[in-house]
């Protein structure tokens, strides 16, 4: 298992580009599936889940060529519906498959998929809204097998707003008669990045990024060139990372408007927040902060993202101060705190509720990333511990973060890979 070494106390200073999102990429390759004829993507970032997905397309048959961050997908020798054991196993994304081999090829086999262990992680909601649309569903053996003749578009009201669900739901739409309503979608900027996909590739889809879209689906996709959005939760990381640590950076190739709940919060506790334009946004932090006590709940788009949480909570150990984060999207996302108190933090948390006494010194140690998100939020501890720390399961981090130690090194940050 690889680590990040890291000298912590260094400030943060200069700029940093964000890359295309991976939870936009994701979906979006998987949506390539229902074309007709080649795609071409741009700013798909370099990570594991990425490569991950290039291999599940290419097991279905498809051809993908990835020649930086640019990739070349050609759906036209697409010819299986079973997505290998193993590869479901690598992460959550590959469930997005479901919908698109559904619509395209009239089935679709999976076994449950693996990913980040923060939650149970059900697919229920997925499996709902493929039905609605008029599959059957079937458990074979421990795999899940999806089958309809054809897909009729109907109204799939969603008790709880899944980001995967919805995703699911609007690519299998595009391709099914008639016009399908999602009701209670979810409204993350990723699902409005997928829509315009779906839209290149000649779908009609209104109303994404609210909570009531509108898919009229076509009796075939064309190709299509698309650009992946910025990727808001490693913008956000490297802005809290500075807020911790203090400094002074300009984060690019990120819409300030997908990180709502954010800079207001830093603004109050004394960071300097400056838009300098829609995509591009200027941080100064002293790294001492307004001694206010802060609450902050996590919640679907526009509340507070899930995936900043830990990192928010790591940062929040350097604001003086009570503050009480609750985590109300996944039911055990809070794995950071007991790691993070290996460094000195205090914090008392529970499965969903956390109260962290903020404004103390933390110290090196030796701490292991128990999920993606909560790896990065140990960077951050890290990088403001005073000595050395040593983050095993630096693979889980960069799961979601492309050379993230050469980044914050270019920005200043003592840390190492090894
Ligand atoms: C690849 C990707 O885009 N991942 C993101 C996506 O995950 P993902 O799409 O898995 O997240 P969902 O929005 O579906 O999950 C939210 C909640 O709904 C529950 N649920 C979901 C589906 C279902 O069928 N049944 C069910 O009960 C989940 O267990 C969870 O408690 O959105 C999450 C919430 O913003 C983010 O943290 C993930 O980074
Ligand atoms: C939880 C995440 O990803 P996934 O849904 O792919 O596990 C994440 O990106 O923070």
């Amino acid at each position: 298992m690889g680590e990040f070494v890291v000298r912590g106390g260094k400030r943060l200073n200069g700029t940093v580009r964000i890359n295309g999102a991976k939870n936009a990429a994701l979906p979006i390759l998987a949506a390539t599936v229902l074309a007709t004829e080649p795609v071409i993507l741009h700013d798909v970032p370099d990570l594991r889940d990425i490569h991950v997905m290039i291999a599940v397309l290419r097991s279905l048959g498809m051809t993908v060529e990835k020649a930086g961050r640019d990739v070349f997908v050609d759906p036209r020798t697409l010819n299986s519906y079973v997505v290998p054991a193993e590869l479901m196993q690598e992460m959550r994304a590959s469930i997005f498959l479901l919908g698109p081999l559904l619509a395209k090829l009239g089935a679709a086999e999976a076994t449950q998929p693996g990913g980040c262990a923060i939650g149970d992680r059900p697919i229920d909601l997925h499996l709902y809204g493929l039905t609605s649309l008029g599959a059957t569903v079937h458990d074979e053996g421990g795999r899940t097998v999806l089958r309809a003749k054809k897909l009729v578009g109907n109204e799939v009201h969603f008790p709880f707003p899944s980001v995967g669900a919805t995703e699911n739901v609007l690519m299998a739409a595009a391709l099914a008669e008639g016009e399908t309503r999602i009701r209670n979608a979810a409204m993350e900027p990723e699902i409005v990045d997928l829509a315009q996909f779906l839209e290149r590739l000649g779908a009609t889809v209104r109303g994404a990024g609210t909570p009531d879209i509108r898919i009229s689906g076509a009796s075939m996709l064309k190709g299509a060139e698309h650009t992946v959005i910025g990727d808001r939760i490693e913008a956000a990381t490297f802005v809290l990372s500075t807020a911790a640590v203090g400094g002074d950076i300009t984060v690019k190739n990120c819409l300030v408007d997908h990180l709502p709940g954010l800079w207001g919060r830093l603004q109050e506790i004394g960071v300097m927040v400056e838009e300098i334009d829609a995509d591009t946004v200027h941080i100064v932090s002293e790294g001492r902060f307004k001694p206010i006590p802060v609450s902050v709940a996590t919640a679907p788009y526009p509340g507070f993202a899930t995936d900043c949480q830990p990192q928010f909570m790591s940062f929040l150990l350097a604001v003086p101060g009570v503050h009480l984060v609750t985590e109300r999207v996944f039911e055990n996302r809070l794995g950071h705190a007991a790691q993070l108190r290996r460094m000195g933090a205090q914090i008392i948390a529970d499965q969903r509720v956390a109260l962290i006494y903020g404004g103390h010194p933390l110290h090196g140690a030796y701490v292991t990333a128990p999920d993606l998100r909560a790896g990065a939020a140990l960077v951050i501890g890290a990088l403001k511990a005073e000595g050395e720390s040593v983050i095993a399961g630096r693979e889980i981090i960069e799961r979601g973060y492309e050379q993230l130690d050469v980044r914050l090194s270019a920005l200043g940050a003592n840390i190492q890979a090894r």
